[in-house]
């Protein structure tokens, strides 16, 4: 179980600039051990603010790769594609200097898509230096959504693979996520949450002593120092 680590702030500009400067210096110290970097991720409304932060923060971005921790599958121009979202709030300035790799191939489904999206995710650094997810108010991280079929083999922490293809019957469009095994490997985790009706539902995630949702499933199965950052 993760030492979960809880930040609060007074406003969501000052959980962005913090957040930031908290993931800019993830990303130095692996540049400086390493030589290159990784970071994951998420999309929907949450992350704006702070992509705008970080794309401020001086580093040598092309030793950083970026990639998402997971999209619908939609055409990357859609304006419900969390990689449309990336590209537009993020990989600006001198983050386009980053090495990008969307979750999104041609295939018609995720499911088709796996093995290629596997194959443009392999020149990552692995585990990730920083993964940063979001939540959704049916207690969903990344496309682990509660109500899906497929939720037990993504969520298997012995499934060998790194993404899995969902289809939630509560949310639109067939999705593509990482695995929860593959989440949990990451170095530095982080939790981005804003607003009280969210730190409610996390909180009663956490408290509930059975059916665990996707994302106390998270801090279940990750070890060592995780951070969750909030803002009403
Ligand atoms: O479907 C998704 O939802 C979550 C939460 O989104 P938000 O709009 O409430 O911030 C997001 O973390 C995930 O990446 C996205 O695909």
């Amino acid at each position: 179980m993760a030492d979960l680590r809880i930040h609060d702030y007074d406003s969501r500009v000052d959980l962005d600039i913090c957040l930031a400067r908290e993931v800019a210096a993830a990303l130095e110290t692996a540049l400086r051990e390493r030589g290159v970097a990784s970071l994951a991720v998420s999309g929907g409304r949450t992350p704006v603010g702070m992509f705008q932060q970080l794309r401020q923060m001086r580093l040598d971005w092309s030793r950083v790769w970026i990639t998402l921790v997971d999209d619908r599958w939609l055409p990357a121009d859609h304006e419900d594609s969390n990689e449309r979202l990336v590209r537009e709030h993020l990989l600006k300035y001198q983050v386009e200097a980053a090495n990008f790799v969307g979750l999104k191939t041609a295939a018609a489904t995720p499911e088709a898509g796996l093995d290629a999206v596997e194959a443009a995710l392999a020149p990552i650094p692995q585990p990730f230096d920083v993964l940063i997810l979001g939540m959704g108010e049916d207690g969903h991280t990344a496309s682990l959504f509660p109500c899906s079929a497929e939720l037990a083999s993504a969520a298997a922490l012995d499934n060998p693979r790194q993404v899995a293809a969902v289809n939630p019957t509560s949310a639109p469009y067939a999705r593509i996520s990482l695995t929860l095994a593959a989440i949990v490997r990451s170095r530095n985790l982080f939790l981005h949450l804003t607003g009280t009706k969210k730190k409610a539902i996390f909180d009663a995630a956490m408290a509930a002593p059975t059916d665990r949702l996707p994302i106390a499933r998270v801090f279940d199965a990750a070890s060592g120092v995780c951070h969750m950052y909030w803002a009403e």
